[in-house]
């Protein structure tokens, strides 16, 4: 191919990831010619609409919808989306052809004041939209109380700094490291103010595919196939197969409170799984190893069937 069309929204994060893939592929083909379309979806028309609870908001697809409807239309060539943003199953016709390294899978808990989860003064109130994390972190911490934020990045940490009443929220590692941030020192500089950081890695399973960039193409384009399989992170690509073939055996591609840590070992792949149901009930809980991604979910999904 002399050029390629990507596709990507236009927020800070997803331009920060479709940046990264084009490095990758102008290393892979220096000739060629790399274009680049935004769209704005369904999800970024709804986020300031905070009164809007996530069930009702329609959970995942919100993000990727227009990207995919564009690959099948054939306006655009490759899609580039957050993994963890995409429905459990494909679409007809579209495939996670290729994924790019994948940054840090951990949560991080950002704060005004110096504290760690088991730290922090009882009963407070933290902001997180996201029914894994709130899950968790009610069934470490049960005084904690968690208030649902949308919206981007930047907008929650807007908000964090405005509200008196909230001490902190919850966010990806790997969202606020594309966005440029070092968070090596365990502090966070934005334009709102000045914040601490604190790894939830020990305390949080991360979101199926959470820290991984998807690149989707049409899966009758062998030529597009072909140019993303030579960009593929292979290790990454072994992990979330695991991940997302779990998703599929719950048939979870809604906003299903489940966190999962996969690991490549030298011989085959290892997953941790937690799962939420009732509100009071404790989680299903599961640890496996095998030799294939397919069967270390496949036996993680028969120990949390099992409990
Ligand atoms: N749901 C929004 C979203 N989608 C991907 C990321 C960050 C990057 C990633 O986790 O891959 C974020 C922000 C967040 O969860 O803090």
């Amino acid at each position: 191919m002399k050029s390629i069309i990507l596709g990507t929204r236009a927020s800070a994060l997803a331009v920060a990831q479709v940046e990264l893939t084009t490095k990758a592929l102008a290393a892979a083909f220096p000739a060629m010619q790399i274009e680049r379309r935004e769209f704005v979806t369904r999800g970024d028309k709804k986020l300031d609409l905070s009164l809007l609870r996530a069930n009702e908001a329609g959970g995942k697809g919100l993000f990727t919808k227009e990207l995919e409807d564009a690959l099948l239309n054939g306006s655009i060539d490759v899609a580039v989306h957050s993994l963890k943003d995409l429905p459990g199953h494909n679409p007809p016709g579209l495939d996670i052809t290729a994924v790019l390294e994948r940054a840090p899978t951990a949560d991080v808990l950002i704060t005004k004041q110096p504290q760690t989860l088991l730290d922090l003064p009882q009963g407070v109130l933290l902001g997180t939209s996201s029914v894994r994390r709130a899950r968790q972190l009610q069934w470490r911490r049960p005084d904690v109380r968690v208030e649902e934020w949308r919206g981007n990045v930047q907008t929650r940490l807007r908000k964090l700094a405005e509200r008196d009443d909230v001490t902190g929220i919850i966010l990806a590692q790997a969202g606020l490291e594309r966005l440029g941030h070092d968070l090596s020192a365990g502090r966070l500089e934005t334009e709102h103010g000045k914040f601490y950081v604190t790894s939830l890695a020990e305390d949080l399973l991360p979101a199926i595919g959470q820290g991984a960039i998807a690149l989707q193409s049409r899966a009758d384009r062998a030529e597009v196939a072909a140019v993303l399989q030579k960009i593929d992170h292979r290790e990454t690509h072994l992990a979330i197969r695991a991940e997302r073939e779990l998703q599929r055996l719950l048939a979870g591609d809604c906003a299903l409170p489940v966190g999962v840590r996969t690991k490549l070992l030298p011989g085959g792949i290892a997953m941790r799984a937690i799962l939420f149901g009732p509100p009071d009930a404790p989680p299903k809980q599961a640890e496996a190893e095998a030799a294939t991604p397919e069967a270390v979910a496949a036996e993680v999904f028969a120990q949390l069937e099992q409990h």
